[in-house]
């Protein structure tokens, strides 16, 4: 069971588009409790409310509980009362403060690039591979720390499509090829993110550094720790080929898949739907607060999932998939939805220390 007492936690980055999510997720949230908040140096010295009142674009106001908080520079003296720090940086500074903040002993859990394919830090995705944090103590050893710690999240798109591909490699795997295209919303890219003339009536059929991210994330994510404790072994054999695109919608990543098993006869889509729906990974064995009730939901209807209607399923940390059918080319072809700011960054990173929390890292 997760400590009935309160932690303190600090969000870093907290004016960003990232950062509110993280402000409003934790609201109620029944053990987190905020203690501190970070951004640049605009923002340090203001009060949350007039630091973010510009930018806030969440469907529900700024909590009252935050918006008399003054915002603080990114300098771990600041944030001694929290044990957590949640950081939603821009990936220019991320790197280097989060850097900081670990070697001031602090767990910190990233949504940044930065630190995603160091050898020693768990690339976490909650409904994924919570195993990985068993690499945490061998990371504190060889930083000569007994407390801190960097966990990250993965790239957003990278998070949907992790969360569906695992059941089925677990079920029928190996898993040879997949080609997936993306459908991403511009608030992926921060704020002010996308110029409105960019975007509007219109995709634009390139995010960069994202195809090569999503390629060489999943490999890490779907790898296992190694024997010793001692780091990851990716997965090897798979072949990913991404393509990415900006859409004109707010929230939400749509992404089709194809997917070639090694397995002949390759399994069913009725096979492969079962095994989608039935998906239970480890983190919902745990007491993980923020789980949703089901990791991956499967949609019948033929023109499903859609953001508008789709991206809050289980509180925005379910991945939506629909159109399940029989790909011509490879072996079964689906889309898939994932909220990008809630199981694409915030939602992931509370989930991640909660499971942190559940396996006593914390
Ligand atoms: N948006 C998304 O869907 C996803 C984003 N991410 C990643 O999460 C991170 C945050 O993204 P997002 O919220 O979209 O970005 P935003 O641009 O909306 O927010 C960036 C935040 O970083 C702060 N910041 C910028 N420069 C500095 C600095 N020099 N020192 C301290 N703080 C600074 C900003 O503070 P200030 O307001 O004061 O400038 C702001 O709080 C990025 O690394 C991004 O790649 C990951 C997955 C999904
Ligand atoms: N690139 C993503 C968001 C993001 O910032 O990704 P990453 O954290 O991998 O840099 C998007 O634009 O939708």
């Amino acid at each position: 069971m997760h400590s009935t007492q309160p932690i303190s936690v600090g969000i870093l980055g907290a004016t960003g588009t990232v950062g509110q999510r993280f402000i409003q997720l934790l609201e109620n949230h029944t053990f987190l409790r905020i203690a501190a908040l970070g951004a640049s140096e605009r923002s340090a010295g203001k009060t949350y409310r007039e630091a973010a009142s510009r930018s806030w674009k969440q469907s529900s106001p700024i909590p009252s509980a935050v918006a008399d908080l003054v915002v603080l520079p990114c300098k771990p003296d600041h944030f001694a009362e929290c044990r957590i720090i949640f950081s939603g940086l821009d990936a220019d500074v991320a790197g280097e403060i989060e850097s900081h903040f670990q070697a001031a002993q602090f767990a910190v859990f990233s949504n940044a690039k930065n630190h995603r394919m160091n050898p020693l830090v768990p690339l976490l995705v909650p409904l994924v591979n919570a195993d990985h944090l068993d690499v945490i103590p061998h990371q504190r050893a060889a930083r000569g720390l007994d407390k801190g710690f960097i966990v990250t999240n993965a790239n957003c798109s990278t998070t949907g499509l992790v969360v569906a591909l695992k059941p089925l490699q677990d079920a029928f795997g190996p898993l040879a090829r997949i080609i997936v295209t993306t459908m991403q919303a511009i608030s992926g890219a921060g704020y002010p993110g996308v110029p409105s003339l960019d975007i509007l009536g219109n995709v634009v059929p390139h995010i960069g550094g994202e195809e090569e991210k999503m390629e060489a994330e999943v490999a890490k994510i779907l790898g296992s720790v190694r024997g010793d404790g001692g780091g990851f072994a990716p997965l090897e054999g798979l072949r990913v080929s991404a393509s990415c695109n900006r859409v004109p919608v707010v929230d939400g990543h749509t992404e089709s898949v194809f997917i070639e098993f090694e397995r002949r006869p390759a399994p069913s889509v009725e096979e492969v739907v079962a095994v989608l729906r039935a998906y239970r990974p480890e983190a919902l064995t745990l007491d993980v607060p923020s789980a949703p009730a089901h990791a991956v939901v499967v949609l019948d209807e033929p023109d499903r999932p859609q953001p508008r209607m789709d991206v809050l399923t289980g509180g925005g940390n379910s991945v939506v998939v629909g159109r399940v059918r029989p790909c011509s080319v490879f072996d079964v072809k689906f889309t898939l939805l994932s909220h990008n700011t809630i199981l694409g960054a915030a939602g992931s990173s509370i989930m991640n220390a909660e499971i942190a929390v559940a396996k006593g890292l914390i």
